[in-house]
C-alpha cells in the first residue's frame, strides 16, 4: 500500500504518510492513486493540480473557495518544509472554527476537505504541490485574515505575506455558507 492514512484532531482532515522507494538513483513516490484513496475513505476526485514556491517565512492563506465550487486539497511538499493549517469553516461541524496544523516535508501529505480554509507558513524555501477537488474560480476566491483572534493561530512577526492576504476579512465579517 503506497499510503498510510492517519486521523487528526479534526475527523475529516487526514495526515497521509507516503511510501518512498529509495535506491542508488534517488527515490520514487506515488502522490495519489484514485482507487486507493477511495478505499481509504477519501472519495473526492481532484480536478486541478497547483505548484507554488515560497521563500522562507512566506505565509500564504488563509484561503478557501466559496460554494458552489469549494476546494478540498491534498497538500504535499516537493522540497522544503512548511507548517500546513486547516481551519474548519463548516457551520454545523463540531469542530467549527477549530484548526489543525502539521509540519509537512517530502513524504507526508495533508488532506483538507471542502469547507475548510487553508494556509501554510514556509519554514524554509519550499515547493508545495497540491491537488484541488474543484477548479479555481476567481469570483469565488475568499479567505480569512491570518491574525483573526477568533482563529487562535499565532504566526511569527516576521512573515512575508501578500497585500491581498493582508487585506482579508475576519471570520465574523464573512458570510460563509458551508
Ligand atoms: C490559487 C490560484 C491562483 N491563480 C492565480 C491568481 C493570481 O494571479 C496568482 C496568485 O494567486 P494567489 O496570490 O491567490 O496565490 P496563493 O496566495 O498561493 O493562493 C493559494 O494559497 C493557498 C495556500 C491555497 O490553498 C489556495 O490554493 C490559493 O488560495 O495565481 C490561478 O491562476 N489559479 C489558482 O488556482
Amino acid at each position: 500500500m503506497p499510503f498510510e492514512i492517519q486521523n487528526t484532531e479534526i475527523e475529516d482532515v487526514k495526515l497521509i504518510k507516503i511510501k518512498k522507494f529509495d535506491d542508488e538513483r534517488g527515490f520514487f513516490e506515488e502522490l495519489y492513486r484514485n482507487n486507493v484513496f477511495h478505499e481509504l475513505g477519501i472519495k473526492n476526485n481532484f480536478n486541478q493540480v497547483n505548484l507554488s514556491y515560497s521563500k522562507k517565512n512566506v505565509f500564504r492563506g488563509f484561503h478557501f473557495q466559496r460554494n458552489p465550487k469549494p476546494q478540498g486539497k491534498l497538500v504535499t511538499v516537493i522540497s522544503g518544509r512548511i507548517i500546513d493549517y486547516a481551519i474548519d469553516l463548516r457551520r454545523r461541524s463540531v469542530y467549527y472554527k477549530k484548526h489543525v496544523c502539521y509540519e509537512l516535508e517530502n513524504g507526508r501529505m495533508l488532506f483538507i476537505p471542502e469547507g475548510f480554509a487553508h494556509g501554510f507558513l514556509a519554514l524554509e524555501d519550499s515547493y508545495v504541490l497540491y491537488l484541488a477537488t474543484n477548479e479555481f474560480d476567481i469570483k469565488l476566491d475568499s479567505g480569512v485574515i491570518y491574525n483573526d483572534d477568533e482563529l487562535n493561530i499565532k504566526l511569527p512577526d516576521n512573515i512575508t505575506i501578500s497585500e491581498k492576504d493582508r487585506s482579508l476579512k475576519k471570520l465574523n465579517e464573512l458570510d460563509i455558507d458551508f
